[in-house]
């Protein structure tokens, strides 16, 4: 469709300074003279200990704080200069056809198409049925429908996948006029029918009820199924797609596997309405070319997308990241279409924000700072890191800097290049399928300087880091009603197990030549590679706080003071830098809409986590670094059980596994306690005055203990699935045991 689309009155967007950047700026200065004068006292006490044990306490406790330190100056940079964006989609209006006059106000444009790519990649983790439900909720965006196309990558290589896809694309038929006429909000089915929407029941709509449920039944024993029989599919043109299924088909091993499922040209909906396009890919796999997990599945459709629609904007989402606002390319497009911000602009980001989570989000999946907080602030420099999903790009950032565009290996790929053939013609697809071939890559440039980075297990950040260190800037965009809901980990270790793989993929990045504290700092400056490198530190930070878990408590144990008496001045400048820290870290998550009780738990998620995933992720890194074992991307489940679910609803933590990443945490609960009650028998026996040396370790212990309730819960209480296995309780008290009397 030929057409133009224009702001009728500028701006499309406006931004303005958060209110509390001055308290901000004040605070920095204030908490920094803090900290400086308690590194000083650090240093001097370390200078004036003769005894070798006490020599070794300081040191360790000094190098916990310089890491400390470090990562609080470089969190600065998120509160240098926050802003909050606004942008007003309802001022983008269209013309229809090419002669007609624009106002001449504002930007004249073309109607941008899209490419949405979708990355799923077991069928078993990541159930077809939601891939169905993402794929769906943005193939009815409120925008042309021939300006859109959705390409699913399928790294499972699963024919229910396939299959799944076949089925959405015979049901978006209906549900695509239906949510038009309709005006439905809501356009991901399953959020439809189960949501507060609903209650607006009508005959058609309970028609589109029974169709979607009995498409997610046929779906649903595809899977269970595992293979696709030859008498369920009617069509031929489908039937030849799965005969590539054969018997040495494996997922790591399979041809190229691409699909036209709905083409705009020819597919029409029920009212006989244009259809988007609806591609489904499964690139090759061979054991000898390494697949660069999701990285390459993208950098795979970027190049399939080129052959087929090349749409000078991609949104990039995960199976389960699904639309919840048809408005959202438009609020996208306030941007993109900005002539002024456009030419260095490539990618605007929107937060990653869940569904489900319960009340106090135990786990802290909500990851407010990473998603929000720290986004805003980052807004205010040179733009928000790239989070994975819910981002749209613009197609040029994929091929060189702003001002100097690298050309792929062929013309086709170009980000210019215009496709003037319909995607399913031989020629076309013959393309594609060159694309999506593992040797393609062979030649330099994917994954380094074209497309999305290789090299880290957290692609996303990645990519986004080297776009900015190419001079590329980037948006952050959120709106009132969240534009893609997904969901997270519901049990504990598949938490830490995807904390643990970000841990790895970040000190990927740290460890690299693209390090953010060399490489970043030269192309950036320090604030920018300072926010960059505030991730890079998460996994170092898992130092200090083993530090901190034990020996104080340790040294408690053995009656050694470790920190100023209450009467010592020194001791106010402790209790000042604890309370300041938290106390503005609390605020802001007040600020940002968080409640006290997700900031507790936020907190303490941040320990546990320093004592698991951080610290194995630095020791799995550690260990692949030296070539010892290999690392993978393990895939966040995305099942829920009943049991598991309602345990997760009620709030309780689910440890279950007996993964040696419990114990030092288990270890850490026992110590703490044992030291805490000791030292208030202590403080009971001889009286706070003599033990005024010990006080902050007491407590310290306390603290710990009070964060670890549900360790001890799952230890002693409980006696549900989700408990702590046995054999972890027995191997922490063992451990624990050693280091008490061993201390
Ligand atoms: O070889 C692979 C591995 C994963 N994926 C896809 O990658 C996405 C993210 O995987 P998930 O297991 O959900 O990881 P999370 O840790 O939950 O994801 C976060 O962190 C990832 C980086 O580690 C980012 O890619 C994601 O966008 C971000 O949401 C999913 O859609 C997968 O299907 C692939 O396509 N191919
Ligand atoms: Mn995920």
């Amino acid at each position: 469709m030929e057409g133009q689309l224009t702001a009728t009155t500028t701006p499309l967007h406006s931004h303005k300074l958060l209110r509390r950047t001055t308290f901000n700026h004040l605070y920095m200065v204030v908490y920094a003279t803090a900290l400086l004068s308690f590194l000083y006292h650090h240093l001097t006490t370390l200078l004036n200990t003769s005894s070798t044990s006490y020599f070794i306490i300081s040191f360790l406790l000094l190098l916990s704080d310089l890491i400390l330190a470090f990562s609080w100056v470089c969190t600065q940079s998120f509160h240098f200069r926050p802003i909050r964006r606004q942008e007003y989609p309802e001022k983008l209006t269209f013309k229809e056809g090419k002669k007609q006059l624009i106002p001449a106000v504002g930007n004249k444009e073309l109607i941008p198409a899209v490419d949405i790519f979708i990355c799923t990649a077991d069928p078993h983790k990541e159930p077809p049925i939601g891939t169905v439900n993402t794929a769906l909720s943005v193939m009815a965006y409120d925008y042309w429908p021939e300006k859109i196309s959705v390409y699913v990558s399928d790294d499972g290589g699963s024919q229910a996948t396939l299959f799944a896809l076949m089925e959405a694309a015979k049901f978006a038929r209906h549900w695509l006029p239906f949510c038009r006429e309709n005006n439905v909000v809501e356009r991901c089915p399953q959020a439809y029918f189960n949501g507060s929407f609903y209650p607006n029941r009508s005959l058609e709509g309970d028609k589109m009820k029974t169709m979607y449920e009995s498409m997610k039944v046929r779906v649903e024993n595809a899977v269970e199924r595992g293979k696709i029989e030859e008498g369920q599919i009617d069509d031929e043109e489908m039937l030849e797609a799965f005969s590539k299924w054969t018997d040495d088909f494996t997922r790591q091993v399979h041809p190229t596997v691409i699909q036209v499922l709905l083409g705009t040209m020819k597919d029409k909906d029920v009212t006989g309405k244009s259809m988007p396009n609806l591609i489904y890919v499964s690139r090759e796999k061979s054991k000898i070319h390494h697949h660069r997990f999701k990285a390459g599945a993208l950098n795979t459709l970027v190049r399939v997308s080129a052959t087929m629609t090349n749409a000078p904007i991609v949104l990039t989402l995960d199976c389960d990241s699904y639309s919840n606002d048809p408005q959202t390319i438009k609020r996208a497009l306030c941007y993109f279409l900005d002539p002024e911000i456009r030419p260095t602009l490539a990618y605007v980001q929107f937060p990653q924000i869940f569904r489900g989570l319960n009340r106090g989000d135990i786990y802290f999946c909500e990851h407010k700072r990473l998603f929000i907080i720290n986004p805003l602030g980052m807004d205010g420099l040179y733009g928000p890191n790239y989070v994975g999903t819910g981002c749209f790009f613009r197609r040029r950032a994929f091929f060189g800097s702003p001002s100097s565009l690298i050309q792929p290996e062929i013309p086709e790929l170009s980000p210019d290049h215009a496709v003037n053939k319909p995607i399913a013609s031989l020629d076309i697809l013959e393309l594609a399928h060159c694309v999506a071939a593992c040797n393609f890559e062979n030649q330099e440039g994917w994954g380094t300087k074209l497309g999305f980075r290789y090299g880290s297990l957290v692609e996303d950040y990645h990519t986004g880091y080297r776009m900015q260190c190419e001079g590329w800037r980037s948006v952050f965009c959120n709106p009132e009603r969240p534009a893609f809901l997904g969901d997270s980990p519901v049990t504990l270790i598949d938490l830490l197990s995807q904390s643990k793989r970000w841990m790895n993929g970040l000190l990927d990045v740290l460890f690299s030549r693209y390090s953010t504290l060399t490489f970043g700092i030269q192309k950036m400056g320090l604030l920018m590679s300072f926010a960059y490198t505030h991730y890079t530190l998460w996994p170092i930070t898992s130092i200090p706080l083993t530090i901190y878990a034990f020996i104080p408590q340790l040294a408690l144990l053995n009656g050694i003071p470790i920190f100023p008496k209450i009467s010592d001045p020194w001791f106010l400048l402790y209790i000042f830098l604890f309370i300041g820290a938290n106390g503005k870290d609390l605020i802001e998550y007040l600020l940002e809409k968080g409640t006290f009780e997700r900031w507790w738990n936020a907190q303490r998620m941040w320990m546990i986590c320093g004592l698991s995933s951080f610290l194995f992720g630095c020791i799995d890194y550690t260990l692949s670094s030296l070539g010892i074992t290999v690392r993978g991307f393990d895939i966040t489940s995305k099942l829920q059980d009943d049991e598991l679910s309602k345990r997760y609803d009620q709030g309780t933590f689910e440890f279950g596994v007996a993964s040696p990443m419990f114990v030092p945490m288990t270890m850490a609960a026992i110590i703490n306690l044992v030291s805490f009650v000791m030292g208030l028998v202590g403080v009971f026996r001889s009286g706070v005055g003599n033990m005024e040396g010990l006080i902050l370790q007491i407590l310290l212990s306390g603290f710990v203990v009070s964060n670890c309730w549900p360790v001890y819960e799952a230890m002693v209480f409980r006696s549900d699935k989700g408990k702590m296995p046995t054999k972890i309780t027995l191997i922490a008290v063992f451990l624990a045991s050693i280091l008490i009397v061993g201390s």
